[in-house]
């Protein structure tokens, strides 16, 4: 799949010591998977996790799903220890909790030695602070929201609006889009609300996520839904190519469509929208 437009929409959370979730994950339509050593696994059942883990890896059966590897922070007794056991498992990344700079990822790539993507989870005020530097370290190819751990942070609120938040999520979302970062929203807790869920997705799309984390496979099908091109996005593009490259023909730059103005760098936004459509179609 071309990686410029492979979709993150729905990114799910499992357990790295719950053999059942990682089998069940095998048939759920998500687009990636977070194997989690961190926060879903309990300290006792850390060690053990990871020999589960390598070994569903190792069994496969994932297909085209991102399978990327949460890993215990750096300062914990356990970080170190899950990069060793881990390093060569079959995964497409890694994710370092509580990033706080670019020396974070710095020292997980050193541990690590085998150029393998990085991914961050933004959750801390200094995560968000140096968002920018965080991004632009070369191995980092991946942000997540931890919304969680930023509102145990910062001392807000859960709103649904999520206005207490908002500057965190749209500093590390224009950092993110400075290096052509995959950004992707936090989790949404309340697992069997699925209104509150869609509201979520819907307003983490208009502000430009990739797609959500997901704690849950009920969460799955609202977020593909709402992370993927609608119909009428998918018509409205193919109406403002053609009709811009009719007005090109006769030597003009700006088309009209539906009373708006299309001009080339719309028409670069279309045709992402039909490269996704038919990404997300192929899967
Ligand atoms: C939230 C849960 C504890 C609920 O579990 P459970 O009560 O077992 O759910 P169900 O009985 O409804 O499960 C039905 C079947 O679905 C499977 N299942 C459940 N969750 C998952 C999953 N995440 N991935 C794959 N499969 C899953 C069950 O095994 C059942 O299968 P079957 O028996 O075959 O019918 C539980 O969902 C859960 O543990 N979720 C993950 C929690 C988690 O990952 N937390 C950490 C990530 S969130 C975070 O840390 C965010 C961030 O850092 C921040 O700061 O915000
Ligand atoms: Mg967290």
């Amino acid at each position: 799949m071309d990686s410029t437009v492979r979709p993150y929409r729905s990114v799910l959370y499992i357990p790295g010591s719950k053999e059942r979730a990682l089998d069940k994950a095998r048939g759920l339509p998500v687009d990636a998977i977070i194997f989690d050593l961190e926060d879903a696994v309990t300290p006792d059942a850390k060690i053990e996790a990871r020999d589960t883990l390598r070994d569903a890896l190792a069994q496969g059966g994932y297909g085209a799903r991102a399978r990327i590897i949460r890993i215990n922070g750096m300062d914990t007794e356990w970080g170190k220890g899950d990069v060793e056991a881990l390093k060569d498992a079959d995964c497409d990344a890694f994710l370092l909790p509580k990033v706080n700079s670019a020396a974070d990822v710095q020292a997980l790539a050193d541990l690590l030695g085998n150029g393998k993507p990085i991914w961050a989870m933004i959750e801390t005020p200094l995560g968000v602070l140096n968002a920018l530097e965080i991004a632009a370290h070369p191995q980092l190819s991946g942000f997540v929201a931890g919304t969680n751990d930023l509102a145990k942070e910062l001392n807000c609120r859960f709103r649904a609006d999520r206005l207490p938040m908002m500057t965190a999520l749209q500093q590390m979302l224009l950092a993110a889009r400075a290096y052509g970062v995959i950004a992707i929203d936090g989790v949404y807790n309340q697992f069997k609300d699925e209104d509150g869920l869609r509201a979520e997705c819907e307003q983490g799309r208009d502000l430009g996520f990739d797609g959500k984390t997901l704690i849950h496979p009920a969460q799955v099908d609202v977020t593909n839904e709402c992370f993927s091109p609608s119909e009428a996005e998918i018509d409205l593009a193919r109406r403002q190519i053609e009709a811009f490259e009719e007005v090109e023909r006769t030597g003009q730059g700006v088309a009209v469509v539906d009373g708006k103005i299309v001009e080339n760098l719309h028409v670069e936004t279309a045709k992402k929208i039909l490269a996704m459509a038919s990404s997300i179609a192929s899967l």
